[in-house]
């Protein structure tokens, strides 16, 4: 089977470190090859623009794919997205240059005036300024949209944003959320039925074990007995903490999974009860 992966740009580096963890490790010839064997016999990779992947998923080209859910919607393609990544996180904004004072979509849809839209999301643009009664003009380029108002070639844009230091230092202002994203494993819509459907299964469920995997820490520690059962009682888990005796004293070693975010608030509070020797381990997969 072929999985589609970015071929550049801010998707690749992480999708290939993803690849490698869930245990599909590329073998790349040269850095220009876009088809690469893996050492995964029966998984060959191929790497192409991000914003062509829902498309050659679609007509069947690669059975998964790694992409934005912005370039999935874009699309319009008919594809499954099948799981999502946690990286590649952004927000799809509409920004106005900060000089125009203008600080939501509806005054601006009042103003009743022509709005030039500078972006390379030209259907999702489309759709916006539909559903906010917008009268406006949409300029498809195809990268640095920013720079358009400042050229007078546009009068604003609807474009990415993370931390939004790029539309500030060419002053503007994101008015509006048009759409959030995250990279996606996107799949055909039948793909249950194709020839693949058991690798393809396989595949997705090493993803999702490295993704939920990421954010959980498995946690060691030593109880005395007579703060077992409060400790018990705290300890979030899968499903219950794993209890056994110590080969000495009256002690216990409680082992559980918890969410990376919780450990502080966890880990005072059983140090509290009485826990001693916690150890926090990374995990390198999560299967359900
Ligand atoms: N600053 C950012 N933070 C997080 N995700 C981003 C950011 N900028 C773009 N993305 C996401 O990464 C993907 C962009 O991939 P793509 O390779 O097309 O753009 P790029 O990495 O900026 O490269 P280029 O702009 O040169 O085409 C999109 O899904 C987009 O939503
Ligand atoms: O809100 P910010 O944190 O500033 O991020 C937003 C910027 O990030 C992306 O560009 P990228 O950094 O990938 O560079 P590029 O212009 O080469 O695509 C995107 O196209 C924006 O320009
Ligand atoms: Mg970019």
């Amino acid at each position: 089977m072929r999985i589609a992966i970015p071929n550049k740009g801010r998707l690749q580096q992480p999708t290939i470190e993803l690849l490698s963890a869930a245990g599909i490790k590329l073998f790349s010839v040269d850095e220009r090859a876009l088809i690469v064997s893996t050492n995964w016999k029966d998984v060959e990779v191929i790497m192409v623009r991000p914003e062509d992947i829902p498309y050659i998923i679609e007509g069947g080209g690669a059975s998964l794919g790694i992409t934005g859910h912005d370039y999935v919607v874009e699309s319009g393609a008919e594809v499954e997205e099948v799981l999502k990544l946690d990286f590649g996180k952004a927000k799809i904004v509409f920004a106005v240059p900060q000089t125009l004072g203008i600080k939501s979509v509806e005054e601006l849809a009042k103003s009743g005036k022509e709005v030039r839209i500078a972006t390379k999301y030209y259907n999702i643009a489309l759709k916006y300024v539909r559903s906010r009664n917008l009268r406006a003009k949409i300029v498809k380029i195809s990268g640095a949209a920013e720079v358009m108002p400042y050229l007078g070639a546009a009068d604003a844009v609807i474009d990415v944003m993370s931390t939004g230091t790029t539309l500030k230092i060419h002053g503007l202002e994101p008015i509006d959320t048009v759409l959030e994203t995250q990279a996606v494993v996107v799949a055909r819509k039948d793909w249950i039925l194709s020839k693949d459907a058991n690798l393809i299964k396989i595949v997705i469920t090493m993803l999702k074990g490295v993704i939920e995997g990421r954010n959980k820490k498995m946690l060691f520690m030593n109880v005395p007995s007579e703060s077992l059962d409060k400790v018990l009682e705290t300890l979030p888990a899968m499903l219950a903490p794993a209890v056994t005796r110590l080969s000495k004293g009256d002690a216990w070693e409680v082992i559980t999974v918890v969410d990376e975010d919780s450990i502080p608030e966890v880990v005072s509070k059983v140090l509290e009860l009485g826990a001693r020797d916690i150890v926090v381990v990374d995990i390198e997969k999560v299967i359900k």
